[in-house]
């Protein structure tokens, strides 16, 4: 028993459930059994009070039996044809299940673009959080038949991480068909081990994590371990397990040693700055010198003038950008005050100088400190941040 886990859920109120298409689909279409059993163990948690949150995968791999394909097909007009045909079935059979106790269920299907404008996120997590307070259990799964290359989030563990953020869960719980991740590839290498516990993410795992999914997944574990990165920067734990365990949500709620446990490495991140730092997509950077690198990790500060070095890009006033550190590290991600044009103009230079660069000076940062999410891996309450140039900082 993992007295950290069992501490975690003792105090959980809120859990995010994602379960893969490998999971949740046998040879000849969707796996009831396993969609029985889940449903079952989800009832208990919601009678102990906890909410729960479904991300399922499934659509595809659902259609492509239906339809009577030989296999998944590559071309995306005929996955999204196939999703469509797959939802429908993928959300009967889990009200089917839910309705063994008279509990009800929801859809929602969406993209990254959903996520991404404040307000349709404010909305989605408005509709969440009515659900719940109904005590319907909400199912999502991304929007395959509308999405396109630049709206998609592609794979489902990150649109559970993201859901997991939105609605500030306590713990995302992500299931597949494999027992946790192996510290290499398991279809490849027989002496692969599984790893219990990860407190840093390092790039060996990431590559022994590869991005080769399995038959019906379209991730792979290299999206799981990217979605892990990114909850535990952000103060949420997150667990990888096998879905196609008998009783394996009930065994982790109990603490029980199974799957691979990722520890949050930072404090928890507040809802709004989660949203800047994971779900805009960045249209350019601001490189900060040292100076400005340490007071914005370690005191918090707002990012002035003085401290940028660089402007990469072109991006209008408001616009999301990267933070990174004169190595190219990744530092975080925040909303500017200044167009590029104008930040070029006045880096380098003490506050009351913009002004008389620029005409007028609505703003003394470039970035204040409450549109400003840092992500990089350090203590923040510490002097010597051991981590200001790690590479992991990088990709996020
Ligand atoms: N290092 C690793 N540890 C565990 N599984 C791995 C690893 N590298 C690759 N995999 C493969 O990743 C697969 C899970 O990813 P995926 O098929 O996308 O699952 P899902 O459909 O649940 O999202 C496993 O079946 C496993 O074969
Ligand atoms: N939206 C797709 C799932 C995409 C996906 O990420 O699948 P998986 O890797 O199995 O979690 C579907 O429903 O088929």
């Amino acid at each position: 028993m993992n007295e950290n886990r069992k501490d975690l859920f003792k105090h959980a109120k809120r859990i995010v459930v994602k379960i893969g298409s490998g999971v949740l689909t046998l040879n000849h279409g969707l796996n009831t059994g396993v969609i029985t059993s889940i449903s079952d163990q989800i009832n208990h948690l919601r009678q102990d009070s906890v909410e729960v949150v479904i991300i399922s995968s499934g659509a595809i791999a659902t259609g492509v039996k239906k339809i009577g394909l030989e296999r998944r097909p590559d071309g995306i007009p005929a996955r999204q044809a196939a999703s469509a045909v797959g939802q429908a079935g993928l959300i009967l059979e889990w009200e089917h299940a839910f309705s063994r106790y008279d509990a009800r269920v929801a859809q929602l299907l969406l993209t990254r673009e959903d996520l991404s404008h404040r307000r349709r996120y404010l909305n989605a997590r408005n509709t969440l959080n009515q659900l719940l307070d109904w005590k319907i259990i909400p199912i999502i799964n991304e929007n395959d038949t509308v999405v396109f290359e630049e709206i998609k989030l592609g794979d489902n563990d990150n649109l559970a991480a993201m859901i997991t953020l939105l609605m500030d869960a306590d713990i995302l719980i992500n299931l597949t068909d494999i027992d946790g991740l192996y510290d290499k590839d398991p279809r490849v290498h027989e002496d692969a081990r599984l790893l219990s516990s990860v407190s840093t993410i390092t790039e060996e795992m990431e590559e022994a994590a590869g991005g080769i999914p399995g038959n019906l997944g379209t991730g792979g574990m290299l999206s799981k371990v990217t979605a892990a990165k990114k909850l535990t920067r952000a103060g949420i734990p997150m667990i990888i397990a096998g879905g196609l365990n008998d009783g394996i949500i009930t065994d982790l709620v109990q603490g029980k040693d199974k799957g691979t446990f990722f520890i949050p490495v930072n404090k928890r991140m507040n809802s709004r700055k989660c949203w800047i730092a994971f779900n805009l997509k960045p249209e350019g950077a601001i490189v900060l010198d040292h100076g400005a690198q340490d007071a914005v990790i370690h005191r918090g500060k707002s990012i002035l003038p003085i401290g940028v070095t660089d402007v990469i890009g072109d991006f209008s006033m408001g616009a999301p950008v990267d933070i990174q550190s004169i190595e190219g590290n990744h530092l975080g991600r925040g909303l500017v005050n200044y167009p590029s044009s104008e930040i070029r103009k006045i880096m380098g230079l003490k506050s009351d100088k913009i002004r008389q660069v620029l005409g007028s000076k609505p703003f003394d940062d470039v970035i204040h400190r409450d549109n400003l999410a840092v992500t990089c891996l350090c203590d923040k309450d510490s002097e010597q941040c051991p981590h200001h140039y790690h590479p992991q900082s990088r990709n996020l």
